[in-house]
């Protein structure tokens, strides 16, 4: 398939920092995780990605477009949507003028057409009751949403979403999947994330990430066959195991390099990853 965004060599350094080191990629319709430990660069990568700020060194492109030339990084941005980690609302506005707001940016100038894509995003989110709220009276759950109708503003070809589940009770979290989903139906999203279970649950393909490069590249089955043999049941903690801890039925489960005759448990896509970290020697 052809891929709609592609980079390569991105590096970036804060200081004596390498946030990002040489990353390359290509992403294609559906939704993409990134995992990483915290400070691995899943930001500043979406931040590249976004236009947000631009890389040291490297290129890439979004859907044909070349963030690198002032022409080619208006076309990519009328194409991209972006839910920062901490979205900037305006506490004072309501949904509807900060989603009317992102989209004047967006250079939706007919105000006729545009005020009827803002509530046609706030209904695709389920904000149609509460668009006249303001926004610091929502729920987090629903100022999440607010913020996604906001990144879906003109129908971007290219959706970025930073952690946007995290801080959300599970029934929150569950609804913000569908969205989540539904987005990513003929549309390129990458999706960072701390919870292992929205990319099992959500994702066609995973990236992890950790000292600014990418570790690992593939499906979330690839990923979790990475523990396959390598999660085991036992009456004690093994002290072999790289972790272990005793569940609710009393005996430990333990990951890492299993004894002889260990009886082996079905690995997670959570064991696959942190199996993954520890391969590299990145503490998890
Ligand atoms: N504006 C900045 N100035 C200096 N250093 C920065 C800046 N932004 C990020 N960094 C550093 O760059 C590295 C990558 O940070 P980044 O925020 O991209 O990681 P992350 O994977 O998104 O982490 P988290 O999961 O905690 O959000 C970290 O070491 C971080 O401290």
């Amino acid at each position: 398939m052809t891929p709609t965004v592609s980079a390569s060599g991105l590096s970036l350094r804060y200081g004596g920092t390498r946030a990002l080191d040489d990353v390359s990629l290509r992403l294609s319709p559906g939704v993409t995780g990134l995992l990483g430990p915290n400070g691995a660069g899943k930001t500043t990568l979406l931040r590249v990605l976004a236009t947000s700020v631009p890389a040291d060194s490297g290129a890439f492109t979004v859907l044909g477009h070349d963030p690198g030339t002032p022409a080619g990084r208006q076309e990519a941005r009328r194409r991209l949507g972006y839910l920062p980690q901490t979205p900037g609302f305006h506490p004072d506005f309501t949904a509807f003028e900060f989603v009317d707001y992102v989209a004047i940016l967006k250079e939706m100038t007919d105000r006729a057409v545009r005020h009827r894509e803002v509530r046609a995003v706030l209904d695709g989110v389920d904000l149609s009751d509460v668009r006249g709220k303001r926004v610091k009276k929502l729920s987090g759950g629903m100022r999440q949403r607010v913020a996604l109708a906001a990144a879906l503003i003109g129908d971007p070809g290219f959706l970025v979403l930073d952690e946007p589940t995290v801080g959300l009770d599970p029934e929150q979290r569950m609804r913000f999947r569908e969205l989540i989903a539904q987005a990513g139906e003929g549309r390129t999203v990458l999706l960072s994330t701390h919870q292992t279970e929205d990319v099992a649950m959500l994702c066609h393909r995973v990236l992890v990430m950790a000292g600014g490069r990418i570790l690992f590249d593939g499906t979330p089955a690839e990923l979790t066959a990475r523990a396959a043999g390598r999660v085991w049941s036992s009456t004690e903690r093994d002290p072999g195991a790289k972790a272990g801890w005793r569940t609710g039925t009393g005996s430990f489960r333990n990951v890492g390099s299993p004894p002889a005759g260990a009886e082996l448990l079905e690995p997670t896509l959570e064991d696959g990853y942190l199996l993954t970290l520890d391969d590299a020697e990145v503490p998890a």
